[in-house]
């Protein structure tokens, strides 16, 4: 069962959602950006990785967010015929301006780059600025297992995080992942390094559900339960946002997520002398700036052994005794991989605000509506 059941939708009678089968809806939102106007090419780079969010059970940046992409082409934010461009480059290292194309593009394009680096001289890394907003972070650190190589994704974002004793939000949400394959599975860590994404708040404003203390802080930099008024603090550039990972203040390590977001603010813009997290989505032009990194196993040694002895540490933490109460411990990315199987076999849940604006934007094109969302 994946995480979208189990936290997002756990207070959501069943009756009140929607399961699709995922060839259906894949073929649904490709039809509406074509009819959009975004293009055979550019439609699939962005639903294939909106639907993998929701396969793997993070509704937060699942197809709920096709609109979002729509209004940011009609801002001028996303520039569709723009092809990236490498303005500067070594071996093992590149510098990309995206162009203002569409994040998914641009970064499939520039994890490709850091692969085929990395294929020739065992390491590649790719700054990227004057890109969009690119979805998940684990699809484009996962594009490098398959050449047993590990795989470094990260990306700023729109200002949605405070850092510690801020009340303004200048940092991102800023996520990076690294995946690192093992002999049975690999790793995959992909993680905001704020407490929440404003994907989350999205989806609890949807479902109108109250936040927890210690999300997210009003104007005043106090807590708050309204994921709406943050939401909306965000869209009129008022203060307010997001905690850093670990929370207000430093006594739960807020300090420390305030240092990851900022790292990968400083490795994305730093390195791509691009725009950082505050200053993106400013006069038509979103900036947003991303990092890859392939580094092939054989930098180390043999890659087989190194997957065993990798698998070996995976398995041992996993194995370790559990706390009274608890069956499990998981390993990252195994929430994810259960969740993409049973919904590959079952279909992807969707919430009715989401079911309702698929169907306004289908309606608006003239576009045949999938049965399953109209029952
Ligand atoms: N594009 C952007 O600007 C942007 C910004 C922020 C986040 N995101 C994306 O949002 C998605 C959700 O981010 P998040 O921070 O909410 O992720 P999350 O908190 O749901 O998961 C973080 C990591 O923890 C792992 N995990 C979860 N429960 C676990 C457990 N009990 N034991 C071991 N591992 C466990 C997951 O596999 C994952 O690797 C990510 O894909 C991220 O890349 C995108
Ligand atoms: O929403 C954004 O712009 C960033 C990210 O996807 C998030 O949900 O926090």
């Amino acid at each position: 069962m994946g995480r979208s059941l189990e936290i997002s939708f756990k207070d959501v009678s069943e009756m009140d959602m929607t399961v699709i089968d995922s060839g259906s809806l894949r073929n649904l939102c490709v039809d509406i950006l074509i009819a959009e106007g975004f293009g055979q090419d550019v439609s699939t780079d962005i639903v294939d990785v909106l639907l993998e969010a929701d396969l793997r059970g993070i509704p937060s940046h699942g197809v709920a967010r096709l609109k979002r992409y729509i209004d940011e082409r009609n801002a001028g934010h996303i520039k569709l015929n723009k092809t990236p461009s490498i303005e500067y480059e070594t071996p093992l290292s590149a510098v990309v301006d995206g162009r203002g194309g569409p994040g998914q593009s641009v970064s499939k394009w520039a994890m490709n780059l850091a692969i085929e680096k990395a294929g020739n001289n065992l390491v590649g890394f790719v700054s990227v600025r004057n890109s969009n907003h690119y979805g998940i972070t684990a699809y484009y650190s996962e594009m490098a297992l398959e050449k047993d190589m590990i795989g470094i994704a990260m990306t700023n974002s729109y200002p949605l995080v405070v850092p510690t004793f801020g009340r303004e939000a200048v940092l991102g949400t800023n996520p990076f992942s690294i995946a690192i394959p093992g002999s049975r599975h690999p790793f995959i860590l992909d993680m905001a390094t704020s407490v929440v994404t404003r994907g989350k708040l999205e989806v609890y404003d949807r479902l109108a559900k109250v936040i927890p203390e210690g999300w997210a802080v009003d104007s005043l930099g106090v807590d708050t339960n309204s994921p709406g008024e943050v939401l909306a603090n965000f869209n009129n550039r008022r203060p307010g946002g997001i905690l850093p990972l670990g929370g207000s203040g430093e006594e739960f390590g807020g300090h420390k997520g305030y240092g990851l977001s900022l790292l990968v603010d400083l490795v994305s813009a730093g390195l791509s002398f691009g725009s950082w997290s505050a200053l993106t989505y400013r006069e038509g032009v979103a900036g947003v700036c991303h990092f890859f990194g392939a580094m092939d196993l054989k930098l180390f040694g043999e890659p087989e052994s190194m997957k065993q002895q990798i698998q070996s540490i995976i398995d041992g933490v996993v194995s370790s005794e559990k706390a009274r109460g608890s069956e499990k411990i998981y390993y990252h990315g195994e929430k994810e991989e259960l969740s993409r199987m049973y919904s590959l076999s079952k279909g992807v849940t969707l919430d009715p605000k989401t079911v309702r604006n698929l169907v306004a934007l289908a309606e608006r094109n003239n576009l045949q509506i999938p049965g399953q969302l109209l029952q």
